[in-house]
């Protein structure tokens, strides 16, 4: 048995290394120090997901260590979880351990939560799920208080909801958001606020209006609309689209449209290189866009994407892949210059990096 525990007091240190090492990795485009913006040193993770490990009829979760893929570790507590996740965690365990059709077959056990206190957790397994599941599955959810998800092959049972809601404040405002399980969302919630709050201030002498790719659920767009004229925001995800469309409701956000669209669909529709459908509600030719905010996936940005970001005034980069940010520097740097460069602890004891820039053009 083990806790996974990360050793709080070396993070100063930990962090200072990543800072150093981004600036070195940066430094032929910019002498800037970045900003730093640290994670909470525990309790920062907002979801995880967990092996669950079956012996002598218990069930246990359990995880790899990184690049140990054979022979999982039993968890008893996981301190990099949210707290509400550590509260969750023995409770939904002992219930599996305390029903045969709950455990059975059981390999998987994920939990999604917030940080203003909304929870839900998916069980995951080998076996087709029945009445007798859900029964017990329904009595676990009213002990614990939160919604429990079921999953199987080509099945999926929700017994009341698929998402949380999330509610996060930023300066003096508060924001909220639909975040669907299974679907992109911030894992650190704390810097997920910091990210917020840093795109808001590099945006709040903005003029016109804000283009954003890979939008997710609206998590920067909703807080940035107050920034421009006008927003359109894309994202490849019908889910995420479904859930932004429901935050800019939830939000009373006016001036922001959501399509659905691949950024490289949308480079061939700025381009009128083919019509999309899905835009013909949309004139393109209406915006006057003075700024463009990217937080694309580990790949960064696709060469053409690349070269359509570059014809905007003002590119605010948010990245999950500083290698790949780099990469896109290298053509966008020929056109602008660095302004801002921030790096936020996403995934603290890690090598991962999240690093933020606002180019502006030379
Ligand atoms: C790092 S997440 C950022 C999401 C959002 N900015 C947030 O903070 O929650 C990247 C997003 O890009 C979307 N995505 C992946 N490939 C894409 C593509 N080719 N075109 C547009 N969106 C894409 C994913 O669905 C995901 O929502």
């Amino acid at each position: 048995m083990a806790i996974h525990r990360v050793n709080t007091d070396d993070y100063p240190e930990q962090l200072q290394h990543k800072a150093t090492r981004l600036r070195e990795a940066f430094s032929a485009f910019t002498d800037l120090q970045p900003e730093v913006f640290p994670s909470p040193p525990e309790h920062y993770r907002l979801r995880a997901e967990f092996k669950v490990w079956q012996e002598k009829g218990r069930a246990h979760y359990a995880m790899y260590r990184q690049g140990e893929y054979k022979q999982p570790f039993i968890i008893d507590e996981f301190t990099v979880g949210s707290e509400l996740m550590n509260r969750l965690m023995p409770q939904v365990l002992e219930a599996v351990n305390d029903s045969e059709v709950l455990r059975k077959r059981l390999f998987s056990a994920e939990f999604l939560t917030t940080l203003s206190g909304d929870a839900l957790i998916t069980l995951i397994y080998h076996k087709q799920l029945d009445e007798e599941w859900e029964a017990a599955a329904r009595a676990l959810q009213q002990k614990i208080g939160y919604p429990i998800i079921g999953r199987s092959r080509k099945q999926k049972v929700v017994l009341e909801r698929d998402y949380v809601t999330e509610r996060l404040q930023i300066g003096d405002k508060t924001y909220q958001y639909k975040q669907v399980e299974g679907s992109f969302t911030q894992p650190n919630g704390e810097i997920c606020r910091a990210m917020i709050g840093w795109a808001k201030d590099a945006c709040r002498d903005s003029e016109g209006d804000l283009l954003e790719l890979y939008c997710g659920n609206g998590n920067f767009t909703i807080p940035l609309c107050e920034h421009f004229d006008k927003v359109l925001a894309t994202e490849i995800s019908k889910v995420s689209v479904n859930s932004a469309q429901e935050n800019i409701r939830a939000n009373g956000v006016t001036n922001l449209d959501i399509v659905r669209l691949s950024s490289e669909e949308f480079t061939q529709a700025i381009d009128k290189v083919r019509p999309f459908r899905r835009l013909k509600d949309i004139d393109l030719d209406s915006y006057d866009f003075s700024t463009v905010l990217v937080d694309p996936p580990r790949a960064g940005l696709d060469n053409d994407t690349c070269a359509m970001v570059a014809r905007f005034p003002r590119i605010l980069y948010i990245s999950c892949n500083p290698e790949t940010q780099l990469e896109n520097l290298r053509e966008l740097s020929k056109t602008h210059r660095v302004e801002r460069f921030a790096l936020f602890d996403q995934f603290p004891y890690t090598d991962h990096t999240e690093s933020g820039l606002l180019l502006v053009r030379k």
